[in-house]
């Protein structure tokens, strides 16, 4: 293949990233163009496959995300081509890769799924972890079976998921916003999950089949241990359950709540006992913390003017995609978010440049129910549709837009209860134009409904509501259901016979 000052290999397409959106995209153009290679660049080890994939209903998909040897991949795609190796730079203009280990790539099309990485506080404090891969996830294991509090900052996905797994250790959770879960829920659905975290007999977590990801937790208190940094893949579903999450004490589950606040400053025990000797304005106790002065390796001032001690920190603050600085020099266009922008094809600013995933930015114009958010199955449908936009364009065909973005649908669990959210499930860009209908039984079940101007244009679903396809049918073909009123969402009227 390609030598360190060699020719260059060269192949018709080529795709960045060893995660969900670029080993589907990958797989995509292999079946697409049987005959031709397809080089798949990666700086992890391993690459990340779709298993077991599922289609729930028209929109909602479930599937395993599984890690897997290149050479696995290779012998499923024979004309797949793994490079083990990061790219250091793109030159676009030349439609040239360079990668770490001195070789170069030539192609007509490429694909970039280079993901994303943690959007730190305090970036570079090491007592500030995030988690995105295996070796993330393995140090803040490693790091939590020393611990007896930890600051969970942060209020999205990681942070519902960490505060409801952790064992043994005392959990402060700091959040900007006034109700848990802003990214996937409203004040009203924080209320419905609140009781699940403090209770005090919670259900046994199910017992992983699969054993995925576990280290030795070390006995010895020191500074946290840091991730390498390398880049791997985002962590696949359930990824906590093979990891032992706990800390060093007995009790359960003990989570304490700040709200409205942020992270003003970390300081280090030292750097903090200095500053409760001579600064005036300091505060001079360690608030809401027993008396019995315990010294912290690092203390955390919140903007509410609390302060709390702790092992360290886990800054589940949301991502940044991975541009820099293999794409410097390049001409892309970047979103707000820092993703690179791509179009209805996903295609980018820079000619033959496509992008899919976590590292990019949807910039068209969207269905009105349907917005980008970074998730898993996300990057396996954009994956998917950026080979098949790369194949229509090689062969000069048009395309249109896959129907998976016509409808926004994501199916989790948090806190144990199935959730499924649709649409613009919590009002997202709609201003006062909207109204809400809502049915709650305690412990049991939360349904929302997001109506506009008679019609449903979003939906949470907590519990085993069995609601999902209907309403899923409901927001797509936009229906006006001003005539039901609250029977719409009335227990006792069969609902899925009344639209099936
Ligand atoms: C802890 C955690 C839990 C999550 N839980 C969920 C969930 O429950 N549901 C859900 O839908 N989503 C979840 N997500 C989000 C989801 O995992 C991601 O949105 C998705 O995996 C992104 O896939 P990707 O292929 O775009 O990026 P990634 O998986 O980040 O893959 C990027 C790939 O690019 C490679 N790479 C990076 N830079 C270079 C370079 N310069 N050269 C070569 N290769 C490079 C990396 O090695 C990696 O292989 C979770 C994420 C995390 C971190
Ligand atoms: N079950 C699921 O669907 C899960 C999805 N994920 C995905 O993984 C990715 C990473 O997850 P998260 O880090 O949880 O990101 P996220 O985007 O879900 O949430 C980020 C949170 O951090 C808050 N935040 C941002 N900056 C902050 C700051 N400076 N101080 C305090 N709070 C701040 C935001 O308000 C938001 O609540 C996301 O794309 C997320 O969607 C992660 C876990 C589970």
């Amino acid at each position: 293949m390609a030598g360190a000052g060699g020719a260059a290999a060269r192949s018709r397409f080529a795709v960045v990233g060893g995660g969900i959106a670029g080993v589907t995209c990958a797989e995509k153009l292999a079946t697409e163009f049987p005959s031709e290679d397809i080089f798949l660049m990666t700086a992890s080890p391993v690459i990340k496959a779709v298993t077991n994939f599922k289609q729930v209903s028209k929109t909602l998909e479930e599937f395993d995300v599984e890690e897997q040897p290149s050479s696995i991949l290779e012998k499923r795609y024979p004309n797949i081509k793994v490079i083990q190796s990061g790219v250091k730079q793109l030159k676009s203009d030349e439609h040239k890769i360079f990668t770490e280990d001195g070789k170069e790539y030539v192609y007509e099309k490429l694909c970039l799924c280079a993901g994303a990485k943690p959007k730190l506080i305090f970036e570079g404090n090491p007592y500030v972890l995030g988690i995105r891969d295996t070796d993330s996830a393995q140090a803040f294991q490693k790091n939590l079976a020393q611990a007896e509090r930890i600051v969970v900052v942060g209020n999205g996905g990681i942070a519902l998921e960490l505060v409801y797994e952790i064992q043994g250790c005392e959990v402060i959770w700091a959040i900007k916003d006034k109700a848990i879960g802003n990214t996937f829920f409203d004040a009203g659905a924080a209320e419905f999950l609140i009781p699940k975290l403090t209770a005090e007999n919670r259900e046994t977590p199910i017992e992983c089949k699969r054993t995925k990801y576990t280290v030795e937790g070390s006995q010895e208190k020191e500074r946290p241990t840091a991730a390498s940094d390398k880049l791997g893949s985002a962590l696949g579903p359930d990824w906590h359950e093979g990891l032992h999450l706990k800390g060093t004490k007995e009790f359960s589950h003990k989570v304490h709540i700040e709200i409205l606040c942020e992270v003003k400053n970390i300081h280090l025990q030292q750097e903090f006992i200095q500053l409760q000797r001579t600064s005036l304005t300091f505060p001079k106790e360690e608030k809401n913390v027993e008396p019995d002065q315990v010294l912290w390796p690092v203390y955390v001032e919140l903007t509410n003017g609390k302060i709390y001690g702790c092992d360290f920190i886990v800054s589940a603050t949301g991502v940044v995609p991975n541009v820099k600085p293999f794409l410097d020099g390049n001409n892309f266009a970047v979103g707000e978010d820092g993703g690179l922008k791509v179009d209805e094809h996903m295609h980018t600013s820079v000619p033959d440049v496509y992008a899919a995933g976590d590292i990019c930015t949807a910039a068209w114009e969207p269905s009105p129910v349907w917005h980008q958010m970074r998730l898993w199955t996300q990057a396996r449908q954009m994956g998917w549709y950026a080979a098949k936009c790369m194949a229509a364009d090689t062969l000069g065909e048009s395309i249109e837009m896959d129907f998976s973005f016509e409808l926004f649908a994501h199916v989790t669990k948090f806190f144990n209860y199935k959730v499924v959210v649709l649409g613009k499930y919590n009002a997202q860009g709609l201003g006062s134009e909207h109204e809400l209908m809502l049915r709650c039984t305690k412990g049991q079940e939360y349904v929302k409904v997001v109506m506009q101007n008679g019609r449903m244009v979003g939906a949470v679903l907590i519990g085993e509501t069995d609601l999902e396809e209907t309403f899923e049918n409901l927001i797509l073909n936009q229906m006006d259901l001003s005539a039901y009123g609250e029977d719409l969402l009335n227990p006792d009227v069969d609902i899925e016979d009344y639209f099936d």
